[in-house]
């Protein structure tokens, strides 16, 4: 069994970027003739949005798979349409494992340790998907109940061979809220890190990094150079690339030298590239593929181009 954040690591070496795609499905942006199959083959409202939502999530893997290492499912959008939404969420993890991809599940779970104990043992599969159930690599994690809620994610990440991501410095403008709340001079956010810190060393692999990850949004970049400094362990998950108005400078500090340590998460940027300028002025709305796999080539250039991930081309 290999550790997670070596397996990731590796994933990244192979495709020599930090590229992370996430999987935002909105089914009032689909392409027209994935809401028509759908529309021809199924009835209920769930029905047709959930199977909308695998095929373009499955076409954007078969699209994304040989450039990028890692991909990033959004729970709630397969939620919000139950029973079959969760079925097509758990088909499109494990066909981004079967194309050789990490798969990082953003469900944002957290609860009293032994509940905890269920979300990481139903989540977190590791490099064996026999008989997973979500089967996904990874998992994010709130940390708001607590660190006695963290070990139960901790113990079956390690004992599989996955990892988890714990909400440290999120992207959203209201991150401050809560997260920069001062205790004798220090903001609940350096709590948290020096704490996800911590078990990322007691997770180190072979490598420089630990099972145990931090998310930390792209949108503040001063808050991202700091983390980055106060957790040299901890694998990042940055958000906010993109369509939340980030740029591939506001991401620099979030890597060590090898360009190694973060992965940046674009969504609607990639899925939905087709909809803005400039992929909506090459291509066709037909031809919304290419215009993902081009949009996915260009985030793969800019990263390369201005930060430490040119030292993995
Ligand atoms: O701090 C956070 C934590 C998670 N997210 C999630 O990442 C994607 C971002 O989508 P974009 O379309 O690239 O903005 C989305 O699933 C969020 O729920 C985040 O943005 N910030």
């Amino acid at each position: 069994m290999h550790h997670f954040s070596d397996r990731l690591n590796a994933a990244i070496q192979k495709k020599k970027t930090p590229a992370l795609v996430g999987l935002d499905p909105r089914f009032d942006w689909l392409p027209a003739d994935i809401v028509s199959n759908a529309n021809k083959n199924h009835h209920t409202q769930a029905e047709i949005v959930a199977a909308a939502f695998e095929e373009f999530c499955l076409r954007i893997i078969d699209v994304v798979a040989p450039l990028v290492p890692a991909v990033k499912p959004q729970a709630a959008f397969f939620e919000e349409w139950g029973p079959a939404g969760c079925a097509a969420l758990q088909r499109v993890i494990l066909k981004a494992r079967e194309a050789g991809l990490v798969v990082i599940c953003d469900a944002k779970r957290g609860d009293i340790g032994s509940t905890a104990e269920a979300y990481a043992r139903g989540y977190l599969a590791g490099e064996n998907i026999d008989s997973a159930i979500w089967a996904a690599d990874c998992l994010t994690v709130n940390p708001y109940l607590g660190s006695d809620t963290l070990e139960p994610f901790v113990n079956v990440a390690v004992e599989r061979g996955a990892g988890i991501y714990v909400l440290v410095r999120t992207s959203n403008p209201g991150a401050g809220t809560f997260q920069d709340r001062k205790t004798e001079g220090t903001n609940l956010y350096e709590c948290v890190a020096a704490a996800v810190e911590e078990l990322a060393v007691k997770t180190k692999g072979a490598g420089n990094y630990g099972s145990i990850g931090a998310v930390v949004g792209a949108t503040y970049p001063e808050e991202l150079n700091q983390l980055r400094a106060l957790m040299p362990h901890t694998p990042l998950l940055v958000p906010g690339y993109g369509s939340q108005g980030a740029g591939a400078g506001d991401v620099a500090g979030a890597f060590d030298k090898q360009g190694l340590g973060a992965i940046i998460n674009s969504s609607r940027g990639i899925n939905f590239a087709i909809r803005k300028a400039p992929y909506s002025e090459k291509f066709a709305p037909q031809e919304w593929e290419q215009a993902i796999e081009i949009a996915t080539i260009d985030m793969i250039a800019d990263l390369a181009n201005h930060t430490p991930a040119g030292n993995l081309q």
